[in-house]
């Protein structure tokens, strides 16, 4: 615990940038970056236990069918697992023609060797070289003035030149990182890049990649922002730079930081699929890309196996997917709460009926199918849900649509059985209540044994067939103007069971030759009491028969 009275004095607010003219913040984004994974790279160099050659052979063959164009697959001179799993990648020749690997080194002689190296006779590459430019890393890690921090960086610029001469077979690619730009002085960064610049002299057909990155996220995202605008105004030569972003996410706005950066001109985004990376990780491809395709715009990735992505990140990084991840995790297409589902419900209904592509469900910003996931689990239920959470369980589980104020009716049983039990109630559970609440399965005081019905010539209809009663077959028939209304009059007639039927639905219950149906109906007692019917056969009219005797057995109770 800090022993200081208000530890925040040990902390100053991160500066502004000097651009009262931004131009960014009314800018928006049309076409998707180009993009880079460094997943196997700032997310191995995160792991507890980094990757092997078989998991990076896995999330590497992702990498490519997700649609990634640029994937930095190491850091050739950390050790032999990294050298020899990118030698055997090339030497494989499992690296698509249109797939650029790049690897990282730090700007030291040594390193850069042995980075080209492990990419000799790849068919095109990206060498990545980074030095820290800010003044706590050049304090503290350095302990060097500006102009020796330049001379790293010319230094690294002139190793890429000449190691690249020696590999002339290959079609080389530069990446420059003046890491911790974030926290550095823009002419500091500005004077790295153009020293760099001119060792490699660039051209607008042979682009150098100028990579800023938010190595420590230290400020709001609009200040990253104003960083890249400011860059990217400031640069000379700036058609011969591609400008990349690379965000970690310190603050947790790692992804706000990037789309603004994109708004602020950069070409390029560094990232990892969910988010992996050092700390609190890089900024997630899976959110910038599908916050895109949310906008109608292409992402040119493809998560629609969103399922398959996450299995295979969860296997190599060794880390759970959050379940609140925005997109994959596992709840985030799930309302438990009953106003959010009553609106998805009415969504889903809407949307249908609307049958236009435009997707438009309140509470869910996309639609789920879209990334491979079925809408079962978008409704769970438990004690905070409502009537539009259970109907519509148990719609998809049994196909069964039940009447509005027969969800109201049964929604107390429900919410009772949640609170009993403390717990989500699965559709199970649900099933279960419904079936005892409304005497599915139960031995009847009136059981339907047989019938027909019979028209007359006036026009109404006779219901005549055989009911058990207490275990007992008795005779007996009623008329009525249709089906319905002769067995109500059959069962005061021989009963005295007075029902007045106040509401009755029916519906097909699946599709086909197979299809059965499900009937409701309401009714009011003489008693006054609402009692309700549920009737399910293979034929719609027995179906009915059974409601009506199903709503006696709740009169008769
Ligand atoms: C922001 C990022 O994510 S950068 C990527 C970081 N990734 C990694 O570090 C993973 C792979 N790294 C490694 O395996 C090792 O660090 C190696 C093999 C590269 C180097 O190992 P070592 O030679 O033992 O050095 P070490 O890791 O301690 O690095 C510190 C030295 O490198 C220097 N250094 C650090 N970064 C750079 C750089 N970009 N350019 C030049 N020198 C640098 C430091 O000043 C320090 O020098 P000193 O020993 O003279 O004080
Ligand atoms: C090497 C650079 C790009 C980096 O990983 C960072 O700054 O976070």
């Amino acid at each position: 615990m800090s022993m200081l009275k208000d530890p925040s004095v040990k902390y100053r607010p991160f500066p502004q940038v000097p651009l009262p003219d931004r131009q960014w913040p009314s800018r928006t984004i049309t076409k998707a970056p180009r993009w880079l994974s460094t997943d196997l790279r700032d997310g191995n160099q995160s792991l507890i236990d980094p990757m092997g050659a078989e998991k990076k052979n896995r999330f590497f063959d992702l990498l490519v069918k997700v649609g990634l164009k640029e994937i930095e697959i190491g850091f050739p001179a950390a050790g032999a697992t990294e050298f020899d799993f990118i030698r055997a990648l090339v030497d494989s020749g499992r690296i698509p023609e249109d797939v650029l690997v790049q690897v990282l080194t730090q700007s030291r002689d040594d390193l850069i060797k042995t980075s080209f190296e492990s990419l000799a006779g790849v068919h095109a590459a990206i060498v990545h070289v980074y030095n820290a430019v800010s003044p706590l890393w050049r304090q503290v890690v350095f302990g060097m003035e500006r102009s020796q921090i330049k001379d790293i960086a010319i230094n690294g610029a002139k190793q890429l030149r000449d190691n690249a001469a020696r590999f002339p077979q290959t079609k080389w690619h530069f990446e420059y990182s003046p890491e911790t730009f974030s926290t550095a002085e823009l002419d500091f960064s500005l004077e790295c890049c153009e020293a760099v610049m001119d060792v490699l002299r660039p051209t607008p057909e042979h682009p150098i990649i100028l990579n800023l990155p938010a190595t420590v996220e230290a400020a709001t995202p609009n200040v990253y922002a104003d960083q890249i605008e400011y860059f990217c105004r400031n640069l000379p030569n700036r058609d011969s730079a591609v400008i990349s972003l690379h965000t970690h996410n310190d603050r947790g706005t790692g992804v706000a930081a990037a789309e603004l950066g994109l708004m602020a001109g950069a070409d390029r985004v560094e990232g990892c699929l969910f988010g992996n990376g050092e700390r609190t990780g890089n900024c997630c491809l899976v959110t910038v890309g599908l916050n895109l395709y949310t906008q109608g715009v292409d992402p040119e990735l493809d998560f629609s196996d969103i399922d398959e992505v996450i299995q295979t990140v969860e296997y190599c990084n060794q880390l759970p997917v959050h379940p609140r991840h925005p997109y994959g995790g596992d709840l985030v297409f799930t309302a438990f709460s009953g106003s959010h589902q009553d609106a998805i419900k009415k969504g889903f209904a809407a949307q249908e009926q609307r049958n236009d592509p435009l997707w438009a469900v309140p509470y869910l910003p996309i639609d789920p199918a879209d990334l491979g996931r079925s809408y079962e689990a978008v409704i769970r239920v438990n004690s905070q849900s409502g009537k539009g959470g259970f109907a519509w369980v148990i719609e998809q589980d049994q196909g069964l649509k039940l009447p509005k104020r027969m969800q109201a009716h049964f929604s107390r049983h429900v919410q009772e059985l949640a609170d009993q039990l403390g717990r989500e109630l699965h559709a199970g559970d649900i099933w279960d209540v419904f079936r005892k609440v409304y005497r599915l399965d139960e031995p009847q005081h009136f059981q339907l044994l047989d019938y027909h019905e019979m028209r007359s010539p006036d026009g109404s209809r006779i219901f005549a067939g055989k009911i058990g009663v207490g275990g007992k077959a008795q005779s007996v028939s009623g008329r009525g103007n249709g089906l319905i209304s002769s067995i109500v009059a059959t069962l005061k007639e021989s009963f005295d069971v007075a029902l007045e039927v106040r509401d009755y639905s029916e519906h097909a219950l699946g599709k086909g030759s197979d299809a059965r149906a499900a009937a409701y109906v309401e009714c009011v007692t003489a008693d006054g009491r609402t009692v309700w019917g549920v009737g399910i056969d293979e034929d719609v009219a027995t179906a009915s028969v059974r409601a009506v005797l199903s709503a006696a057995n709740a009169a008769s109770l």
